[in-house]
């Protein structure tokens, strides 16, 4: 599963790991000092601060690591995995090394305080590691060495009897882990799922599905928006209205499938001659728009003509016949006047209509609307 679903979600996965670890920053410092302070019942005062020096060091090195890792692009995750797992391991082993050094053979208390110790490393492991597998197995290393420690330095059967009960907990803890790693694992690769999904729909909504262009409703939705920046700012704006001369007849003549290649490469042509932040859609049939921000009356009709000669010259030569379309261009413009989208888009439509009327292949601008 992990192979199928790629690098992303083995990014997201290291993410989890160094989101769960980031509360380290807070809890890490005074615990490693509360540590120091009761190590000095076993260790000389020295080596417990040199300890707790040490540590806090190690701490500053993981947590700017996790900082970075955060900041980072989402790429390379084997390369940001490596990283992690030696600076967290430096900490893990730190914390290991209690468990070994500070116990005294015989000493009930020494013994109940690295138990304590280990517990924790273990089940801190296992909560907040799971995310990421190799982490998982990485952050329990330490722990597992440092539990073959006491028992080497003691002998007696006590100790071998914990050691052995503490190799079995560890055994549980890892299948726990495993198990809790599997289902989150799956959540992080519906979740990617489901995110494809989304966007994929996103983009459907918003997809004229023939040509690929933007639909009636995203050209409504981008309109608004456009005529709200328009008359804030007082800005012009500028719409072509678009409709592709006898149409009927090659639908007639050559059949839907061959109308419907001559659709797709008038929209191309279109889309050609459009600029990056203008919106071209198809809002049915054989009509398009072109919303233009930032657009007055000259560039707007200076560049719906450029349009009607690029369309003249468009030669669509289908598997049933040569098709020369052509397009009649209204041109509406908006100037402070309050005016509403679908004002301006009825504007567009009857001047792209005159142009019919005047005998098709030509633009006619609208008349400007009255402030
Ligand atoms: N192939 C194809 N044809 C379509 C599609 N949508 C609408 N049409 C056809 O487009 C034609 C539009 O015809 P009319 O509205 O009469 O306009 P026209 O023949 O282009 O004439 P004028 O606009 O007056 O120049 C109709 O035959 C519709 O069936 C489509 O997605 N694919």
């Amino acid at each position: 599963m992990e192979e199928a679903n790629g690098a992303s979600v083995r990014w997201h996965q290291l993410r989890l790991y160094v989101d769960n670890h980031l509360h380290d920053r807070y809890l890490a410092p005074p615990l490693t000092v509360v540590v120091a302070a009761l190590l000095t019942l076993w260790v000389p005062v020295g080596q417990a601060l040199l300890w707790a020096g040490v540590e806090l060091v190690v701490i500053a090195v993981y947590v700017s690591v996790y900082l970075r890792f955060r900041r980072a692009p989402a790429e390379d995750a084997g390369r940001w995995a490596r990283r992690i797992a030696l600076a967290h391991g430096a900490h893990m082993a730190m914390w290991s090394s209690i468990v070994v050094w500070a116990y005294q053979p015989g000493d009930l208390s020494s013994l109940m305080f690295v138990m304590l110790v280990h517990v924790g490393l273990i089940s801190l492991t296992v909560v907040m590691s799971n995310p990421h597998r190799r982490l998982l197995l990485s952050d329990l290393v330490a722990p597992a060495v440092a539990l073959v420690g006491p028992p080497l330095l003691d002998g007696s059967l006590f100790s071998v009897g914990l050691t052995a009960l503490g190799l079995l907990y560890i055994a549980l803890m890892l299948l726990v882990g495993l198990k809790i790693h599997a289902s989150t694992l799956e959540a992080l690769v519906l979740r990617q799922r489901n995110d494809q999904l989304i966007s994929e729909l996103e983009r459907q909504v918003k997809r004229d599905a023939l040509t690929g262009l933007a639909n009636r409703r995203h050209f409504i939705e981008t309109g608004e928006e456009e005529l709200q920046r328009a008359t804030r700012y007082r800005h012009p704006l500028a719409l072509l209205m678009v409709d592709i001369d006898h149409f009927k007849p090659v639908n007639d003549t050559y059949g839907h499938l061959a109308g419907d290649e001559v659709l797709k490469a008038v929209a191309a042509v279109c889309a050609e001659s459009v600029r990056g932040n203008d919106c071209l859609a198809r809002l049915g049939g054989e009509e398009f728009a072109i919303l233009m921000p930032e657009t007055g009356l000259d560039e707007a009709g200076a560049a719906a003509e450029r349009l009607r000669v690029a369309v003249e010259r468009l030669r669509c030569e289908l598997h049933e016949g040569l098709v020369t379309p052509t397009v009649s261009i209204g041109v509406a413009i908006i100037e402070n006047t309050g005016e509403s989208l679908s004002s301006l888009m009825r504007r567009g439509d009857r001047a792209m209509y005159a142009a019919k009327a005047q005998g098709r292949n030509q633009v006619v601008i609208a008349p400007a609307l009255a402030a």
